[in-house]
């Protein structure tokens, strides 16, 4: 029997060799949710043989218990589910910290009205605010039984338990005087497409808001701190155009200071609200200057904008820059098809009558995308490019070697199709690689390359058989992350940006905001970096992905 938190029910969780190597993960988060047994779960309706391989859907990480004989469990799971996911706000430690009307207001706004301390400058009622009660449903499929793919239950009997979010957006009443905010933005962690869109547009919300004081701390949280790095100062003017390029305006990096010495430099600075972009780790730094900042009883608004190419943040549809990177992926998956696959004719060739044509002879396409434990970006790649023949991730195991191996199904594959198209994320079967501690200044593991691995693998084995194989590996891993956002993360980016700043001067704090079921909402940040979301072996998706390359399982 294996054991399934329905605090954490939402999300596949990490095998065990995921969790030891993202440390960031669980760090200061106190999981406050039930645990109760489960039936084991299967990869692709059947049982899978050696779960100890990479771990499914078997390893998770449960917290305490919950006592289903209890008759009023549901309602004891709701409540628990509420308060765990109740923001933290300023009033919270300022018990008499007051509200004032927002000087958000978009009706009646005017470039020439420059004071709006005073708040919106009309008796009529406007109805663009969010009420702090709305919520979001976070969960929306209902399943009827634990065999449903991808069921999410909470007890056996799959009983529908509400769980709701809060909406994120505009409130009427705000904690913050626009003229007194000191506002600092800081990405960090790899660089992701959307970085210059979010950072815009929180600099034009809080103009909008009347916000004066806006800087950005260059390179991550080293520039709170490193002597030679100055803050940028930030206006609507400088951010006008940099959504244009990919990268950061800022300029990221990993490692850096405590948080203590964060907080002294925010104290210096007189930083009161602060816009943190970056992933798990930059999220696990947010949450704990939000601590330290309520430790020193300082007015501080932290809120966090989630930011990660691998889209591995829980509870979010998904974070900005993962569609971007999906579309560029595909053109390296292309590229690799072009070389190696069947190409359609439509002109008959010289010798050729109008029929197919290989761009190289016996080709294996080889593609290593992002992924260091989910393989979101490997799995929809190879879904949007209808070109992969076998898509490998993190969360599946396989073998290379033996009858089932994916050596031997590439042996069918060029025997039968003459070529093949490979996506593997580089987080996938690191069991196979030589294991090494090595770790980046954030304490992020450093992986081998699988896919190195993997070409050096076909090369062996076809030799050995007498046959070729033709392998051209291609690794555009730092391609994805550079471009400019496309047209669909430029939206999220925005919107994204927009209640970072709403979020803020409601007075929340250690907060984040992520898309919900297509509708945006504000999460406690440390509900959302418990541990990597992973892709489910038993969803749909999954299924989906199998059906497109036809691959059968490599176990
Ligand atoms: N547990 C933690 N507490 C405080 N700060 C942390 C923690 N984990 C990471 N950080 C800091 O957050 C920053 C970014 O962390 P990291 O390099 O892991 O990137 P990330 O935010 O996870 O983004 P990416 O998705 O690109 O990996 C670093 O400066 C690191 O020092
Ligand atoms: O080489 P860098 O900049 O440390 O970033 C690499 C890592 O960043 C990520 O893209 C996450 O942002 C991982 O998939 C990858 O392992
Ligand atoms: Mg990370």
């Amino acid at each position: 029997m294996a054991t399934i938190s329905p605090a954490i029910a939402s999300n596949f969780t990490p095998p065990p060799s995921t969790a030891a190597k993202s440390s960031n993960f669980f760090s200061g988060v106190g999981n406050r949710g039930f645990r109760l047994n489960f039936p084991t779960k299967t990869t692709r309706g059947r049982k899978s043989g050696n779960l100890s391989v990479l771990g499914c859907a078997e390893s998770r990480n449960p917290p305490e218990e919950i006592d289903l004989s209890d008759p009023n469990w549901k309602i004891k799971y709701e409540r628990d589910f509420e308060q765990r996911f109740n923001l933290p706000h300023l009033t919270d430690v300022f018990k008499d910290l007051k509200p004032r009307p927002s000087t958000f207001c978009l009706k009646m706004r005017s470039p020439v009205s420059e004071d709006f301390a005073g708040g919106y400058p009309s008796d009529e009622k406007w109805n663009g605010y969010i009420n702090n009660n709305d919520r979001v449903l976070l969960k929306v499929i209902r399943y009827s039984s634990q065999d449903s793919a991808g069921a999410e239950c909470i007890d056996p009997d799959c009983t529908w338990v509400e769980q709701w979010v809060h909406r994120a957006g505009p409130r009427e009443e705000i904690y913050f005087r626009p003229e007194e905010v000191n506002a600092a933005i800081v990405t960090c962690g790899g660089l992701c497409p959307g970085l210059n869109d979010v950072i815009r547009q929180i600099v034009i919300t809080l103009d909008i808001y009347g916000v004066k004081n806006i800087v950005g701390i260059p390179f991550g949280y080293r520039g709170f701190t490193d002597k030679g790095i100055k803050e940028m100062p930030l206006s609507r003017k400088v951010v006008q155009n940099i959504h244009l390029s990919g990268g950061s305006l800022l300029g990221v990096s990993r490692g850096g200071p405590t948080v203590r010495e964060i907080v002294d430099s925010m104290e210096e600075r007189g930083t009161n609200m602060l816009f943190v972009l970056g992933g798990n780790g930059t999220h696990a730094g947010a949450v704990a200057i939000h601590n330290e900042c309520r430790k020193r009883r300082m007015k501080v608004s932290v809120v966090g904008v989630p930011k990660t190419i691998d889209n591995d943040i829980l509870l979010m549809d998904k974070t900005f820059g993962f569609d971007t990177a999906v579309e560029e992926a595909q053109r390296a998956i292309n590229s690799a098809y072009i070389e190696v696959g069947p190409l359609i004719m439509n002109q008959p060739l010289a010798g050729l009558s109008l029929s197919q044509a290989h761009s190289a002879y016996r080709g294996v396409g080889l593609v290593k995308l992002m992924g260091r434990s989910s393989g979101f970006i490997a799995m929809h790649a190879s879904l949007a490019s209808g070109q992969v023949d076998i898509c490998l991730i993190p969360e599946v195991p396989f073998h290379i070697h033996g009858p089932h191996g994916i050596l031997r199904h590439l042996e069918y594959l060029l025997d039968t199709k003459g070529s093949a198209v490979i996506c593997v994320a580089e987080g996938a079967a690191l069991n196979l690689l030589e294991k090494s501690n090595a770790t980046d200044a954030s304490g992020n593991a450093v992986f081998g390359d699988i896919g190195v691995h993997i070409q050096q693998e076909i090369k062996k084995y076809f030799k050995e058989l007498g046959t070729s194989a033709d392998v051209k590996y291609i690794d555009p891993t730092y391609m994805l992350r550079a471009i400019r956002a496309n047209a669909s993360d430029g939206i999220l980016c925005t919107i994204l940006g927009q209640n970072a700043v709403h979020g803020a001067f409601a007075g929340f704090s250690g907060i984040t905001v992520g898309l919900c079921n297509t509708h945006y909402a504000y999460f406690p940040i440390p509900e959302v970096i418990k541990y990597p979301r992973l892709v489910d072996p038993n969803s749909r998706m999954w299924h989906r992905c199998l059906t497109s390359t036809g691959q059968p399982d490599f176990i």
